[in-house]
């Protein structure tokens, strides 16, 4: 097993932990968290004490965020008062009309963008349909190819390699590190994860985007896992396009709508290829044909999902006097205690983390690649092991999520995950991995 930063051979000692120092060291750095008040604007199971023992520590959010408070009472209302009384007149009474990009405002100071930037609609997948086809239709009129993230979360690269089958134009992939080498003057755009889904790597954001304009292309940034976890910057680095999901670290709740960035200066040449009628200048014109709207209202394409809308509108309260700065701060500091905690709790050449230990490099989740060992004490079966020991965690009150082949990710949202969640969860990892038999493959450590 190849030795990572986060873990060097042999620091670990196969017995349990000085769990007492560590609990102390949790308690202190949740004492010191100018965050933690955050925490009880979400719905969470409390602490585990000694009558509550089963609470789960909730490390899941890099996949659904947890409920914040505000949303059932505002969903009552929508649904009781706007849509129950006020019923068609809430359209515009009620503000459901101008909805996407209002709450696209919210948004936008999350991830770096002014006014007027960031309509909210749709699935990320359906909005890097958008993104992809408008921006190669903005491209210059040699491009042959689209370079796409070889190590994407998979609908990315199903959508673009469906866009490039439409417009004309190849896919190729590449790895995020490569793309300044690989642009050429005949890429029309690259479409990059800001941080990688199954590793926790942060890509340079800065760095890929100024390379892609040197070369002449445009970059499509998918925020889904940056997106309220750490600050993406990008009025500043001049992004072109980007999409994102809102069910993550903006807790938006599950199938919460996505967003759509365009950059100001492209909002003019920006073609939408699902022209619906509420992106038209004038829809109530019922107009045969299709104006587009000036500004972000292009990205929109048909009726808004409302409900989901307006939970996601709530949800966003739950970021009021916080900033992404102190989120990512937060952020590294969890990230950091939680490695040291599975360090100091799991017995070497068990785990071996995937997420990078420089900062820069660094999301809101750890990634521990879980050793193949077999003949597991849950069973043996077709599930691989550390699917298995995801299972046992999730069964002893740590949900973290399992992805192939061999990943146990471990999502941190500073707004709610504390120091004592960490530390909990890296004990339990250790318990469980404990209980298993030695690793039997040769590469473990
Ligand atoms: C990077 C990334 N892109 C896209 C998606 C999902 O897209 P959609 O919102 O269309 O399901 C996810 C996760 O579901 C993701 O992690
Ligand atoms: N949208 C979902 C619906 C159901 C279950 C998971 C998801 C995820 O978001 C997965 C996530 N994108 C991931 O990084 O694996």
């Amino acid at each position: 097993m190849s030795e990572t930063p986060g873990f060097p051979a042999g620091a670990a000692g196969p017995g349990p932990p000085a769990e007492g120092e560590l609990t102390a060291r949790a308690r202190e750095l949740d004492k010191a968290d100018p965050l933690a008040a955050v925490r009880g604007r979400f719905v969470l199971d409390a602490p585990p004490d000694e009558t509550s023992g089963g609470a789960a520590v909730y490390l899941d959010g890099n996949s659904l965020g947890a409920l914040p408070r505000a949303v059932p009472d505002r969903l009552a209302d929508v649904i009781a008062r706007e849509w129950g009384e006020l019923r068609i007149r809430s359209w515009s009474e009620s503000g459901w009309w101008t909805a996407p990009e209002r709450i696209g405002d919210k948004i936008a100071p999350l991830i770096g963008a002014g006014p007027g930037r960031v309509v909210v609609g749709d699935s990320t997948s359906v909005n890097i349909f958008k993104a992809v086809v408008g921006g190669v239709r903005m491209a210059g009129k040699g491009c042959t190819e689209i370079l796409v993230d070889a190590t994407t979360f998979p609908t990315d690269g199903y959508i673009a390699r469906s866009a490039a089958r439409m417009t004309g134009l190849a896919v190729r992939p590449v790895e995020p590190a490569r793309i300044a080498d690989e642009v050429t003057e005949r890429t029309a755009l690259a479409l990059v994860n800001h941080v990688d889904y199954r590793t926790g790597r942060l890509n340079d954001l800065p760095g890929i985007t100024h390379a892609l304009h040197s070369a002449g292309a445009l970059a499509v940034w998918d925020l889904c896992h940056s997106a309220g976890a750490l600050p993406v910057g990008l009025d500043a680095h001049h992004v072109d396009l980007a999409v994102g999901c809102t069910y993550k670290y903006l807790n938006g709740g599950p199938g919460s709508p996505a967003y759509l960035y365009i950059r100001e200066s492209l909002q003019d040449r920006f073609e939408s290829p699902l022209p619906g009628w509420n992106s038209h200048a004038d829809p109530f014109a019922m107009d045969p044909d299709h104006t587009p709207a000036d500004g972000i209202a292009r990205g929109r394409v048909g009726t808004p999902d409302i409900l989901s809308l307006l939970a996601l509108e709530a949800a966003l309260e739950a970021w009021d006097g916080v900033s992404i700065e102190a989120v990512r701060t937060k952020s590294l500091a969890l990230t950091d205690f939680f490695l040291e905690c599975v360090q100091a709790c799991v017995p070497p050449g068990r785990v071996r983390s995937l997420t990078p230990s420089a900062h820069e490099r660094r999301g809101s989740q750890v990634s521990l690649a879980c050793a193949p060992a077999l003949g597991s004490s849950f069973g043996q079966g077709e599930i691989p092991v550390a699917g298995q020991v995801m299972d046992e965690l999730i069964r002893r009150g740590v949900v973290g999520d399992f992805r192939p082949p061999d990943v146990l990710r471990f999502g941190f949202t500073p707004l709610y995950t504390s120091f004592a969640d960490a530390e909990r969860a890296a004990r339990v990892l250790g318990e469980v991995l404990r209980a298993l038999p030695e690793v039997s493959s040769g590469d473990g450590g």
